[in-house]
């Protein structure tokens, strides 16, 4: 009889081959990990929140929902299922704006693979977005659960956890702030405090803790010998080049995580502002619930509302939130919203995916890139040699001068100098994956 196959046999027992595209058929990957492990736990994760909190999901999107949450359950063990069988993915059927590029995607890589893409075989980039799609096609397909948002508990409780040390950042802040005009910009400190905020993902691997320390700013001391390139110098120049010969400095900032992230990047923004070193900041934030953390426009108004309750025990976070509804108001700031963050292409693709998008970014005095999603896009999802440049690694995507604040939570990385990959990972065996490292990178 033959022996069935099992997808396992088509998984390669290797590290994935430098200049190849990270995929979950290379074993000794972190995307192996994630697909394997990562993702099944995710959906998991989802469905024990809505057996656990059924009655309130019902209270709020009423009876309907009832019979809905069972279907729904029943959807995700489906996918759960097709995942770790290694199944072919599928067109998606909701009405979303972003389906018809959902499903060119799908048609080009069948195209490109020369089969229907499954989860072990086509890019990670593509299998662990595609996860992610199929979750909110599934709320999208039912009638009462349309926006339910099956990440926003855990975004919520990770925002009441970090808030003494926003408190801390915030009294920070406020000194800066107030300080404009006497002293200079503060930016040694400002961009460790944006850079480190991208510790704060919920979708980190099992041993990779956040820092014990609550002082934000003794623990960017703490971590000083951690960032492995630190290009910042370069992003400063072009800013105080052009508040010296511009009038108008336009931030884009493609913002990450909700929460504590988020917060510290408005913290970088308003001192920004404040001490002229930007006219104008837009937030791109994604239109769906995203990598378990990632920033809707919501979760940044739920944020702001829940700062300013805050006025009794922490007066300056509801001064910071008053701040910044000004600075949208006076349409200083703006929250951008779009379909490309949340599709599988990677950044060299944007250019003829969404030309109005790269038109746009092209505005931009400066484009910050914030954390490991973005940097995996940005690098092409590629295992580039370490050594390789920045620049090339970027594969043309240059729409104005831009920089990366990573924490470093995936194999993949670029612009070291030769041997510094290995001596971090004689220090620490998991450099790539813990989030204990960083990186600033420019490009100009
Ligand atoms: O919020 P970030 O920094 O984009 O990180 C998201 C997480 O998702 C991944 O990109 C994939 O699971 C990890 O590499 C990382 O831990
Ligand atoms: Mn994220």
């Amino acid at each position: 009889m033959l022996k069935k196959l099992s997808f396992t046999d088509e998984v390669v027992d290797i590290v994935t081959p430098t200049n190849e595209v990270l995929s979950a058929k290379y074993k000794r990957s972190f995307a192996y990990i994630t697909v394997r492990d990562r993702l099944p736990i995710t959906i998991t994760n989802v469905i024990d929140l809505l057996v656990r909190d059924k009655d309130k999901i019902i209270d709020e999107f009423g009876e309907l929902a009832k019979e809905e949450i069972k279907e729904v359950i029943g959807q995700f063990s489906k996918l759960k299922n097709e995942l770790q069988t290694n199944k072919p993915f599928q067109l998606l059927t909701s009405d979303g704006s972003d389906v018809p590029a959902w499903n060119a995607y799908y048609e080009r890589e069948t195209d490109r693979e020369g089969e229907v893409p499954r989860w072990f075989r086509t890019s990670w980039i593509y299998a662990e977005c595609y996860m992610y799609r199929r979750i909110r096609e599934t709320f999208e397909l039912s009638s009462s659960l349309k926006t339910f948002d099956p990440f926003r508990k855990s975004k919520e409780e990770a925002f009441h956890s970090s808030v003494d040390a926003m408190a801390i950042l915030g009294d920070y802040v406020l000194q800066q702030l107030q300080a404009h005009g006497v002293k200079r910009f503060p930016s040694s400190e400002m961009k460790k405090v944006a850079l480190w905020g991208n510790q704060y993902d919920l979708s980190r691997p099992v041993g990779s803790e956040l820092p014990e320390e609550n002082d934000p700013l003794k623990n960017i001391q703490l971590l000083s010998d951690h960032v492995l390139v630190d290009e910042s110098e370069k992003m400063w120049s072009v800013l105080e080049a052009a508040a010296k010969h511009r009038e108008s400095i336009t931030i884009d900032i493609v913002a990450d995580n909700a929460g504590y992230e988020l917060f510290a990047d408005m913290c970088l923004a308003d001192t920004l502002c404040a001490f002229s070193l930007a006219t104008k900041i837009r937030f791109y934030v994604k239109t769906m619930p995203w990598f378990i953390s990632d920033t809707m426009e919501k979760d940044f108004h739920w944020m702001r509302h829940k700062l300013l309750e805050f006025s009794n025990e922490y007066p300056n976070l509801a001064d910071l939130a008053n701040r910044w509804e000004e600075h949208l108001n006076l349409k200083k700031w703006y929250i951008e919203v779009g379909d490309f963050w949340t599709l599988p292409h990677v950044y060299s693709e944007m250019k003829t995916a969404d030309h109005q998008l790269y038109d746009k970014l092209s505005d931009a005095t400066l484009i910050i890139f914030k954390g490991d999603l973005n940097y995996r896009k940005l690098l092409g999802e590629t295992n580039w040699a370490p050594t390789e440049s920045f620049s090339n690694a970027l594969q043309g995507f240059h729409p104005a001068p831009l920089v990366t604040l990573r924490t470093i939570k995936a194999d993949l990385i670029c612009g070291l100098k030769p041997g510094q990959a290995e001596a971090t990972a004689a220090k620490s065996e998991k450099w790539l994956i813990t989030g204990d490292y960083a990186l600033i990178q420019f490009d100009g």
